[in-house]
């Protein structure tokens, strides 16, 4: 079951849901709208190495614009911090911004229960794109889960700002398991 947007306000107001900061404007019929913080991410290295973390190079979009080129992953984050120890967010692009062929994720839109985070974007351009500090890009859907609630704890919580990937922390920690 998704909340409705009159539903996410209720639920915003008695603190179920993070939505901060919070803007009545940004309310839709069943999703809430975030925006795009000011700095990216972007890998430098050509080859990615899931094993190793890989090194970042961090830009401020300038407030005239930036161009996102195809053939990278542009790490961003939501100026909003969001979560809900109660619902599941799902995140997706707006649809006008996929109208331009940007992508806002690669495949990781579910969000866990207990993630109050301002959330990274890994932001994929079909063609070239210019895009804008405060840019309203992507909407938060809530989900009402089934079952018992465990709340997260992994390896991004409490982060601000765009985050590369950890999975390297994941595969030392096999490794050392079945070693
Ligand atoms: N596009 C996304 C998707 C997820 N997250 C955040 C919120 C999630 O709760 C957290 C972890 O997501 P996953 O469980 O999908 O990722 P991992 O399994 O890699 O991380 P962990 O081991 O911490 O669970 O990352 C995010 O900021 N941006």
């Amino acid at each position: 079951m998704i909340l409705t947007g009159p539903e996410i306000v209720r639920q915003h107001k008695t603190g179920r849901i993070t939505l901060d900061p919070f803007f009545p404007e940004h309310v839709n019929p069943n999703s809430y709208n975030f925006r795009l913080g000011p700095t990216l991410k972007i890998y430098t290295d050509e080859v990615l190495d899931v094993r190793r973390p890989n090194a970042v190079r961090e830009v401020v979009i300038p407030e005239r614009g930036m161009v996102l080129e195809p053939g990278r992953i542009y790490l961003g984050s939501t100026v909003e911090v969001m979560g809900s120890d109660h619902y599941v967010p799902i995140i997706r692009a707006r649809s006008g911004i996929a109208r331009l062929g940007l992508f806002l994720h690669v495949t990781a839109d579910l969000i866990d229960i207990g993630s109050h985070n301002q959330w990274t974007l890994q932001l994929h351009a079909v063609q070239p794109v210019r895009v804008y500090p405060g840019l309203i890009v992507g909407q938060v859907t809530f989900w009402v889960p089934q079952g018992d609630v465990v709340l997260y704890s992994g390896k991004y919580q409490g982060t601000r700002g765009p985050q590369e990937s950890q999975i390297h922390r994941d595969f030392l920690a096999h490794v050392s398991a079945v070693a």
